[in-house]
């Protein structure tokens, strides 16, 4: 009586939700035979070199739940990998029917993820290619390279305009002390005319939709500073020499320096954390006193356009002379009280926006 030995090849095993994965430890095997049984049981026979050396080996799996009939391998110098997938997409209690697990299987520790971490690696695919898709609908814009390209230029430009301001400010504020309070403006006065005016652009973006910024924070932050740069310090050159256009300028320069470099990475869909952080919370304590340094810069302004007349409305001789511009600025001045509001609110709820969003992102 001839005794035929059925070798078996160790057989190393790892699960996702999807599927199985075999590690056969078998090199060099030829002459593969896998097929599927009945929807739930693996049969394997190969030649080539394992525990036992150069022979046949075979093995059969009878799975706790039906596969699908498609099954992919790849055979290497050293082992021999099987994928198959699950016919539900499930978590496993162990691989095989028959609770005693067969002594040639062991867990494949290299790609073994116990349930949860399985689901976290599912769910990261999944936002992967939630991502790439988004991604790919937001590229068929023919125009984004174009509006990325300019907001990109815009906000360099501008970047480099207040770093200049602030950094002669500050180079000049080392050398002079409070000296140099008095000729911020007849230094600097030229590039802040040129980066307010561009400003402007700021008020169009939006518009043409170009950015997601609200209209109206926009239209209060262009329009308010322009009202300042212009009719206060602009028009008044006895306003020109007052330590209030130091503060008003370097406060206002100082949130410029980070928020367009901040919306420079965003336009190449870059992040650093701190410039993140730093454009969202340095306005809460610069805004008020912005507002506040604006505030005085009109209030100190009112005695001059009295004075000099300046912008005065003609009235009918019954009601006097003229009205003085100093009017319409004590009514602006209620109006910067309801623009910080209504601009605090904004960007407090942007920097929540911010964060929620990038909190639920993390989980
Ligand atoms: C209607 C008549 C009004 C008359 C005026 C009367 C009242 C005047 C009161 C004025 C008070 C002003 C005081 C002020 O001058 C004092 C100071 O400025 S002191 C210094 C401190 N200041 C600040 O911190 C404010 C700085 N300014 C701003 O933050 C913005 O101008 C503001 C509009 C207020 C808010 O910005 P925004 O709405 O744009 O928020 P986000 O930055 O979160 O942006 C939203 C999304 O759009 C993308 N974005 C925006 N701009 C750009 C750009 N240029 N390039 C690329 N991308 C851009 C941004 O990335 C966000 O996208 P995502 O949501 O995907 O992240």
């Amino acid at each position: 009586m001839q005794l035929i030995l059925i070798l078996t090849p160790h057989v190393y095993w790892a699960q996702r939700h999807r599927d199985i994965y075999l590690r056969v430890e078998l090199s060099d095997a030829k002459n593969l035979d896998i097929s599927l049984q009945d929807n739930n049981t693996l049969l394997f026979r190969a030649q080539g070199h394992g525990a036992k050396g150069d022979n046949e080996y075979r093995f059969s799996l009878e799975f706790l739940e039906p596969v699908r009939p498609e099954i992919s391998h790849k055979s290497t110098q050293r082992q021999v990998d099987i994928k198959i997938k699950k016919q539900e997409e499930r978590w496993w209690g162990r691989l095989t029917l028959q609770e005693k697990k067969p002594l040639f299987l062991a867990p494949d520790f290299d790609r073994w993820l116990d349930e949860s971490d399985a689901e976290m690696e599912l769910q990261a695919k999944e936002e992967k290619i939630n991502r790439i898709s988004v991604e790919s609908r937001v590229r068929k814009d023919p125009y984004l390279g174009l509006k990325k390209g300019y907001l990109f230029m815009y906000n360099l430009v501008q970047f480099l305009g207040f770093s200049w301001i602030f950094v002669n400010m500050t180079v000049r504020l080392f050398i002079l002390g409070q000296d140099s309070f008095y000729d911020t403006f007849h230094t600097t006065a030229d590039m802040m005319y040129f980066c307010q005016m561009m400003a402007v652009l700021e008020v169009i973006n939006p518009l043409l939709g170009l950015v997601k910024t609200g209209f109206l924070p926009a239209m209060i932050q262009v329009a308010g500073r322009n009202v300042i740069l212009f009719v206060i310090f602009g028009s008044l050159e006895d306003m020109q020499n007052k330590p209030v256009v130091f503060f008003v300028f370097y406060l206002w320069s100082t949130i410029e320096i980070f928020r367009y470099p901040f919306y420079m990475l965003a336009c190449i869909s870059t992040e650093w954390k701190l410039l993140t952080w730093l454009r969202y919370s340095l306005w809460i304590p610069l805004y008020p006193l912005g507002v506040v340094a604006e505030a005085v810069a009109v209030i100190q302004s009112l005695p001059i356009f009295d004075e000099t007349r300046l912008f005065s409305l003609p009235l009918p001789a019954v009601l006097g002379h003229s009205l003085s511009f100093s009017f319409t600025l004590q009514l602006y001045l209620v109006l910067m009280f309801l623009g910080l509001f209504i601009n605090f609110r904004h960007l407090y709820k942007q920097r929540r926006r911010r964060y929620r969003l990038k909190k639920r992102k993390v989980h």
